[in-house]
């Protein structure tokens, strides 16, 4: 329902989404897991239709969001970091007036709205001036307003931040009974969030994508350790000599990454954690004993691992609040 593909946005000569490609079924909620700044914000604009990529394919229920940018958007509910909601609008009047811009038929609005709002709960305020709303509610009035006409795609942005815990566990229970049908994309800076909702996780750090998995593959990946080393020579005998290492579980040629010629880039993942450095020596001498060039041989795990404490460190802030 959701396809992403080789996706990148640079703000002047920042580059803030790199490459990133992924896509979300139906019957899935995938989390888009990074610490601040990883570009999530900013891929979920461009999923939505409201930033121009830099290039790269975004096709919602089978309509390009570029080329059939009105059929892929009915087929979505967004919701912001912030929604751009009317203070001087009531709840209901405001969700009526975003049914109407999202064309949903005249005849099926009352419905929509009362039936978006009875799920984001935000029913028992549907009389009340936005600007009186305390920021919870806001925040699900943004949520009420993704949800409107039930579309098979939901792209929501920290869809709990700023919620109390009572609030946390009625959106998730909401992210979870419409994920069954759904296609749903979730962006959080925090590990738990994506344990209490997610099937699987797509992990990005200053814009790319560095991993992705169930959150026990991660974990595991975490865990891991292995090296990215650029070999002048032969990527097939390469690949064959690294391979043969006991110590090595996996060995692939990354294409994504142009080397000078006659050169390749090969990633390298060991069978255990311990003793990377050894490996890694044993690695080089294995390409250099055949006769090989290395040019250049670069830890891997490292910046998963870094992902991983800051996205850790957020767990315990969101700890520190629901305590
Ligand atoms: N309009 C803009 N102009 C220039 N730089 C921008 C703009 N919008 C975002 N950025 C930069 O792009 C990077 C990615 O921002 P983005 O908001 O997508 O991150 P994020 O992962 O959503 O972070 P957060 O969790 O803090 O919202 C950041 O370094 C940010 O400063």
């Amino acid at each position: 329902m959701i396809e992403v593909e080789r996706l990148s946005k640079s703000y002047g000569a920042f580059r803030a989404v790199s490459d990133v490609s992924f896509h979300v079924e139906r019957g899935e909620v995938v989390g888009f897991l990074g610490p601040n700044g990883a570009g999530k914000s900013t891929t979920l604009r461009m999923l939505a239709g409201f930033l121009g990529p830099s290039s790269g394919r975004i096709r919602i229920g089978g309509h390009d969001i570029g080329e059939e940018p009105l059929l892929a958007r009915e087929k979505l509910g967004y919701m912001p970091e912030t929604s751009p909601l009317y203070p001087e609008m009531r709840v209901r009047e405001y969700l009526a007036f975003r049914a109407e811009l999202k064309r949903v038929p005249r005849g099926a609005r009352a419905r929509a709205v009362e039936r978006a709002a009875e799920e984001a709960r935000v029913d028992d305020m549907a009389d009340v001036l936005v600007r009186h709303l305390s920021k919870g509610y806001r925040q699900r009035v943004g949520l009420a307003d993704a949800l409107l006409g039930d579309p098979p795609v939901l792209i929501l942005d920290e869809p709990t931040a700023g919620l109390d815990p009572n609030q946390i566990r009625e959106v998730r229970e909401l992210v979870r009974r419409r994920g069954k049908d759904h296609a749903i994309l979730i962006s959080t800076h925090i590990l738990s969030e994506v344990e209490a909702t997610c099937s699987r996780a797509l992990v990005v750090a200053r814009g790319k994508l560095v991993a992705s998995g169930t959150i026990e593959e991660l974990r595991e990946m975490r865990r891991a350790s292995g090296l990215r080393i650029v070999v002048r020579g032969e990527a097939a005998r390469a690949l064959g000599i690294v391979r043969a290492l006991p110590e090595v579980a996996e060995a692939t040629v990354d294409a994504g990454r142009t080397q000078a010629p006659e050169t390749a880039e090969l990633l390298v993942e060991y069978q255990r954690a311990e003793g990377g450095a050894e490996v890694a020596e044993r690695v080089v001498a294995a390409l250099v004993g055949a006769g090989l060039g290395v040019r250049e041989v670069v830890p891997r795990a490292a910046s998963l691992e870094q992902v991983f404490s800051e996205l850790t460190r957020g767990d315990e802030e969101a700890a520190e609040v629901q305590a």
